[in-house]
């Protein structure tokens, strides 16, 4: 059976979407995040993603993990969730994603992590 590599074009419902380059031989891939909305005023650009799945060989719908950095600012998301396939071959990636704001310090620090879901699936 087909089973899901993350490499290619993904968008979420949020209307974002990335790219994801080949996965090499121990589930590394990298990649480009367009984020269709932030949590503030700035322009925020392309941003590189870093990740790892683990392999196919012996799973079809494996569990994953990247990191966003996003270019000009100093907040940081990071991805984690697994590729699910239905008996058509579509492939959808449920995620769940930690963003973390840079704060001035240690006393804002209650109030820098936001938290949500995401749900991708291919751009044809
Ligand atoms: O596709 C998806 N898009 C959203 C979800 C999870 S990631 C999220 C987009 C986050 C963009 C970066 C951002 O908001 C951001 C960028 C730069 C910031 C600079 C300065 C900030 C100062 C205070 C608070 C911030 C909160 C988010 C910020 C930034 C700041 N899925």
């Amino acid at each position: 059976a087909r089973k899901c590599v993350l490499s290619g074009l993904w968008k979420n419902e949020l209307g974002s979407n990335m790219t994801i380059s080949a996965v090499n031989t121990d589930g590394g891939f990298t990649g480009l995040y367009h984020t269709a909305v932030t949590a503030t005023d700035k322009h925020i650009r392309v941003s590189p993603l870093k990740g790892s799945q683990k392999p196919t060989n012996q799973r079809k719908q494996p569990t994953f993990g990247f990191t966003v950095s996003w270019t000009f600012s100093n907040s940081m998301t990071v991805f984690v969730g697994q590729c699910f396939m239905d008996d058509k071959g579509k492939e959808t990636l449920k995620t769940m994603w930690l963003l973390r704001e840079e704060v001035s310090s240690p006393g804002a620090d209650w109030k820098a992590t936001r938290v949500g879901t995401n749900i991708f699936t291919r751009i044809k």
